[in-house]
């Protein structure tokens, strides 16, 4: 694509250059940048990309997008943010692929990766094609490919659903975090369904305030459509039992389906049951009453449900193909999963990592554990120190055995961050620093009849301590540790 037809897309007011030349790629990373590519020079929260961009034009950059005063060989387009401008000329450059694409949208605090996931498999059950991104990875069809994060910087997704449309992809389901809404990550993406999961408390070291967390995460809905098209017509799927949806109802244009298990909602989950295998209950929908039937367990996972019953509906799928679907529905990886290495007693690993779902899930196990609760747990080195204490709360509240421990420490030192947990609690809480040593102890120490919770890392396989990333594995973790027991 020849510079000039890319930059109209830009309207911006500077001068224009009057070279053009034909751009291969755009690049935001100085070291992936190849001869022809435009180089978009992006101020981070670690480096400033205007300090690449010499290296940039050496590596054969031939344009590059600024901010500030660049003295470069090659012409500098100057725009007032270089993030929007990277996400409008992205979504240019691979042909506005979310224009073709049956885009749904996710966002909350907990819930996105488990509702995306089951919002893929309903989909694919009803004989579509599919794509997903998130936390876990980003997968058309069964083909996977590697994340950084959840919802991944404007050129990662652009060129993802660059991919998806060449691979004829119906439906596409991402998680959208608050940090890609506040920092313009999806800017361009044409959604055409914006779920809500819940608001809870996380990630206040980025927000600040639970009043702006909640006003970032709104901006999917505000910014969902402005116009009624009733050949492509927008959805916001609102949980109604989250005061927050009051007001992403008054912010979205969007035609709104509500969801609950507490507030009269257009779809809603009655007469719920469940036990240790399973859970069923009455699936209300404005048109139809039916019976649902899961493996799935945990409130959580019903209003999970529940938020992927109408972020189908709307998108088309036939009721009985819902229903059917979530009968045949697995759990997520990491999420709720039982280690069975055949020991007599019930090791789950989850990845709660904030006060809600650590409650959530505790809660769950609370209701159906015989003897006691075991649980080992650790929190997020670099990220919110306020949730610290609240978890550790929650953990000595819920469990008859807490163990505290590390989880990604990242650059922090651990011992504080343990330490920071402990101003949460007036108990005496066994500390060890070492998280594979404490999953060791909460194994040994376990008798017949005990459920031993292992919270916070779920499907992750890495330890994250200082700048190194260790290979680390809970499930791995506790199968040796079960397998070491039983050999002695
Ligand atoms: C705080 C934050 O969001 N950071 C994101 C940010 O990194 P950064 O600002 O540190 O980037 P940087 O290293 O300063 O680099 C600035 C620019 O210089 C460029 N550069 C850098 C080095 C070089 O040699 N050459 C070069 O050109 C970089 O490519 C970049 O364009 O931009 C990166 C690229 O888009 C992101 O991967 C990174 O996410 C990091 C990994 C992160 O941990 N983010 C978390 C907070 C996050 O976003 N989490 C949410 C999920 C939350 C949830 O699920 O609950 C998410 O969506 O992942
Ligand atoms: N609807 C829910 N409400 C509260 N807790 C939930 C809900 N769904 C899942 N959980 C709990 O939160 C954990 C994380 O779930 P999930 O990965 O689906 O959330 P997420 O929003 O994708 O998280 P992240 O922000 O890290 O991407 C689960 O392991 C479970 O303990
Ligand atoms: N998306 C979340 C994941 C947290 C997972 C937990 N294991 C941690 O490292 O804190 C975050 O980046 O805050
Ligand atoms: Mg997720």
């Amino acid at each position: 694509m020849k510079l000039q037809t890319l930059l109209q897309h830009l309207h911006n007011f500077t001068p224009r250059v009057t070279e053009n030349p034909t751009i291969t790629s755009i690049e935001m990373d100085s070291r992936e940048v190849k001869q022809g590519s435009l180089f978009v020079c992006i101020k981070g929260f670690t480096v400033d990309g205007h300090d690449f961009a010499e290296q940039a034009v050496a590596r054969g950059a031939v344009a590059i997008i600024a901010e500030r005063p660049l003295t470069l060989p090659v012409p500098v387009i100057y725009v007032n943010d270089s993030r929007r401008a990277l996400a409008v000329l992205a979504d240019a450059f691979y042909g506005q692929p979310t224009h073709q694409l049956h885009l749904i949208g996710v966002t909350g605090t907990n819930g996105k990766t488990s509702t995306t996931h089951f919002i893929e498999r309903i989909c694919r059950h009803a004989g579509k094609k599919t794509g997903l991104i998130g936390t876990i990875n980003m997968k058309i069809g069964d083909e996977t490919y590697d994340v950084n994060n959840t919802t991944p910087e404007s050129l990662v997704l652009q060129k993802m659903f660059r991919k998806m449309v060449d691979a004829d992809v119906d439906v596409a389901a991402m998680e959208v975090s608050s940090h890609a809404l506040h920092m313009g990550r999806v800017h361009g993406c044409d959604f055409d369904v914006a779920v809500f999961t819940n608001l809870t408390q996380d990630h206040l070291d980025y927000h600040q305030t639970m009043d702006h967390y909640r006003w970032s995460k709104g901006l999917l809905f505000a910014q969902l459509g402005n116009r009624f098209d009733h050949q492509r017509p927008k959805f916001a799927i609102l949980n109604a039992d989250d005061a927050a949806s009051e007001e992403y109802k008054k912010s979205t244009a969007a035609h709104v389906v509500t969801y609950g298990i507490h507030q009269k909602s257009d779809i809603m989950a009655k007469n719920i049951e469940m036990t240790t295998s399973g859970t069923t209950f009455q699936l209300v929908t404005p048109t139809e009453t039916v019976q649902i039937k899961t493996k799935l367990i945990g409130m959580f996972n019903v209003y999970n449900t529940l938020a992927a019953v109408g972020a189908c509906l709307v998108s088309n799928i036939p009721l009985a193909t819902i229903v059917e679907a979530i009968a045949h529905m697995e759990g997520v990886p990491g999420r709720f999963e039982v280690v069975d290495a055949g020991q007599p007693f019930t090791v789950i690993v989850d990845y709660a990592h904030t006060p809600d779902s650590l409650e959530n899930v505790l809660q769950t196990i609370r209701q159906f554990a015989k003897k006691r609760v075991f649980v080992v747990v650790g929190c997020g080195g670099d990220r919110d120190r306020t949730k610290r204490p609240l978890m550790a709360q929650i953990a000595v509240q819920y469990s008859d055995v807490p163990i505290f421990t590390s989880d990604n420490p990242r650059s922090e030192d651990p011992m504080a961050i343990l330490n920071d947990m402990k101003q949460g609690v007036t108990e005496d809480v066994v500390c060890i620093v070492d998280r594979k040593e404490a999953i060791t102890y909460a194994i040994e120490q376990a008798e017949e009849g005990d459920v031993v919770l292992i919270a916070g890392k779920g499907h992750e396989t890495y330890q994250i301590i200082g700048k190194d990333v260790l290979y680390f594995d809970d499930r791995v973790v506790a199968r040796e540790a079960i397998q070491r027991r039983k050999d002695k």
